[in-house]
């Protein structure tokens, strides 16, 4: 049977017996492969919706299955899916420990993989911290040696461990500039036959009312909206969709990355904000092609979302930190918007430079 496969903007129809991968290279969607037979997991990918063939999964670790990640050359599909690249935080790879010398593993992986020197990983021992690591050498596509950035955790990390020791690595980072310095990608093609369906925007409208009544009642998500204004963010959140949908320049906000540029957000939780959308769409009685299309232009922004910390927000062509305090001395009495206690003409404060809050002397000690 013929299945439909949604990754990133692409829909790819797969022929009977065809695996996605050979669906994919068919259809000249790009993704990364090498050796097509289950053994590299180069074209690994995470699974959003529809079933996993057993098959798929063959050789992989509990921790990547319970991922739902799938190798596409081993998958023949058996529903309707939509799958996503991995992120360098989901490829895993196990390598035992060749030698330590001060600040430098040289590791041999339990599976080859095609790395460049100067990329960057994550290292992993089961411990809490992951010492941030560059590969400074490397023998065939086996025997790599890092260095790790050495600071004196990396070296108690480093104390632990011992010759033939089993970690694993997770990256690689290979990105030298941090995403919020990138150009952001130019934005998906619009779908006006959609929005026609979507009645001309009626049916988004009551969609995004029910989804946003969600989110502000889901505890993971809720904190994110403590002052947002639901009516102001549901007409913003709409007007930003009719011009993803239409191209009809009606949103005036900030695009994305600036918008959420504070908010710590993984891939799990925008995976979590994806099922309540999903829900909510089942509610409101979207087709599969409806909901895939909108899902697409939200998974287009996720790497402008996804972060572990927060980013400097960018006006014209400069880089603002607003996570930061700055000091003033104060022109008028007020109060601290911490303890509410009033603050005298003269007196120095400390305000955040993103929200304005203003500590007093005290509550800034
Ligand atoms: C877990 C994931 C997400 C969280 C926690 C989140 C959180 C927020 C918050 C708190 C606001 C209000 C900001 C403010 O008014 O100051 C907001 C606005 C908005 N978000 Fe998200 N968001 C998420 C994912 C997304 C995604 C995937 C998109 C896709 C395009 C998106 C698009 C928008 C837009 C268009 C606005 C309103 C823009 C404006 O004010 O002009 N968000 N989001």
């Amino acid at each position: 049977m013929i299945k439909r496969i949604y990754f990133e903007t692409h829909v790819v129809e797969t022929k009977p017996d065809e695996t996605v991968l050979d669906a994919f290279i068919r259809s000249g969607v790009s993704i990364p492969f090498s050796c097509r037979g289950g053994s590299c997991q180069t074209c690994a990918v995470r699974c959003l919706e529809g079933n996993i063939p057993a098959q798929a999964q063959l050789g992989l670790s509990d921790y990547q299955k319970e991922k739902k990640y799938l190798l596409t050359c081993k998958c023949i599909p058996t529903s309707d899916m939509t799958i996503a690249p991995l992120s360098p935080d989901d490829v895993i790879t196990d390598a035992y420990v060749v030698s330590i010398n001060a600040n430098q593993l040289t590791i041999e992986l339990g599976r080859s993989r095609t790395l460049a020197i100067g990329d960057t990983f994550k290292c992993i021992n089961g411990s809490q911290a992951e010492p941030e690591a560059k590969v400074i050498a490397k023998e065939g596509d086996w025997i790599l040696t890092l260095e790790l950035y050495n600071t004196e955790n990396d070296a108690i990390w480093l104390q632990g461990l011992t010759p033939e020791a089993l970690i694993q690595i997770r990256g690689p980072y290979p990105q030298q500039t941090p995403v919020w310095m990138t150009d952001e990608a130019p934005d998906p093609e619009p779908n006006l036959a959609i929005w026609h369906q979507l009645e001309d925007g009626k049916k988004v409208r009551e969609t995004l009312i029910d989804f946003y009544d969600r989110v502000y009642a889901d505890e993971r998500l809720a904190p994110f909206f403590a002052n947002v204004t639901k009516s102001r963010l549901i007409e913003k959140q709409y007007s930003f969709l009719m011009y993803l949908f239409t191209r009809q320049h009606v949103h005036f906000g900030l695009r994305p990355r600036n918008l959420h540029h504070w908010m710590v957000i993984s891939d799990d939780l925008m995976d979590h904000r994806r099922q309540i959308l999903d829900d909510t769409f089942k509610t409101h009685g979207l087709t599969d092609e409806q909901r895939h299309i909108w899902h697409q232009y939200e998974e287009h922004f996720r790497t402008d979302i996804v972060k572990d910390k927060a980013w400097p927000i960018k006006i014209g062509d400069e880089f603002v930190d607003l996570e930061t305090f700055d000091k003033e001395v104060l022109d008028c009495a007020t109060v601290c918007d911490h303890c509410g206690e009033a603050v005298d003409v003269g007196v120095e404060v400390i305000y955040h430079r993103r929200t304005g809050k203003i500590s007093c002397p005290n509550c800034s000690k």
